[in-house]
């Protein structure tokens, strides 16, 4: 279960972008939050995957409570997240060649052994061809870039999954191939989804419920 109860959060030196939000997503389940652009959405997203410590407000991720966020955040809590964002191109390491970017947060755990053998089985189920796996970021294209974050999103076997518009950038085939990865990957692990968007077809075709960010905030 992921709880996250009147939540407050903003932004160094101003006031909190986000007031009293709460969410609750059960095991297994698939939420689609929609709102206007600037309520909060990604803020709120990057709250409820450690990437963004809230000025108040508790997160509690699969019964633990959350007492750190970020980097002091323990492993096994930032581990149990995979996030993909709506830009990929900011959220990858250009110096990084594809296979690299999808082993990044293996070798960030300390693995050594089988990283070869992982990136090609995720590389495989997201679409990616072996030939684009040595490229760098700006040697592909942002679809073919945000299959290589999906897979690096996927690649420690996240509980959770937090997809913050990461299909508002890409055509449709690739829209519906990475949401069919999101699928096979909750269908085959359990793992629930939190997914951000402006769509509501495409978040209701996807998800269980979707969720108004209106009716977030107690009344
Ligand atoms: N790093 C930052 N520093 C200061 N303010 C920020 C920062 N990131 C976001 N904001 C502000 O916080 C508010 C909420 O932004 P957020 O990105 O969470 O909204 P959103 O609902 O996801 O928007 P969109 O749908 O346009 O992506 C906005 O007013 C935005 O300008």
């Amino acid at each position: 279960m992921l709880e996250l109860s009147d939540i407050t959060a903003g932004y160094a030196g101003n006031a909190p972008v986000i007031r009293d939000i709460s969410l609750s997503i059960t095991p297994g389940e698939a939420v689609g939050l929609l709102g206007p652009s600037g309520c909060g959405k990604s803020t709120l997203a990057r709250v409820a995957a450690l990437l963004h410590h809230p000025d108040a407000g508790t997160l509690v991720v699969d019964g633990t409570p959350v007492r750190r966020w970020r980097h002091r955040a323990p492993r096994e809590q930032r581990t149990a997240f995979g996030v993909v964002f709506q830009q990929a191109r900011l959220s990858a390491d250009p110096r990084l060649a594809l296979t690299d970017l999808i082993a990044e947060p293996l070798r960030a755990t300390g693995l050594r052994e089988g990283i070869a053998d992982r990136v090609a089985e995720l590389a495989a189920t997201v679409g990616l061809t072996t030939d684009l796996l040595s490229r760098r970021p700006h040697e592909v294209s942002d679809g073919q870039l945000q299959r290589a974050c999906l897979a690096r999103a996927l690649v420690l076997r996240p509980r959770w999954l937090v997809c913050d518009e990461m299909t508002a950038m890409l055509d449709a085939s690739t829209t519906a191939a990475l949401v069919r990865v999101v699928e096979e990957y909750r269908a085959a692990t359990g793992a629930g989804l939190l997914a951000v968007g402006h769509d509501r077809v495409l978040l209701d075709r996807w998800c269980d419920r979707t969720v108004e960010w209106a009716t977030l905030t107690r009344p």
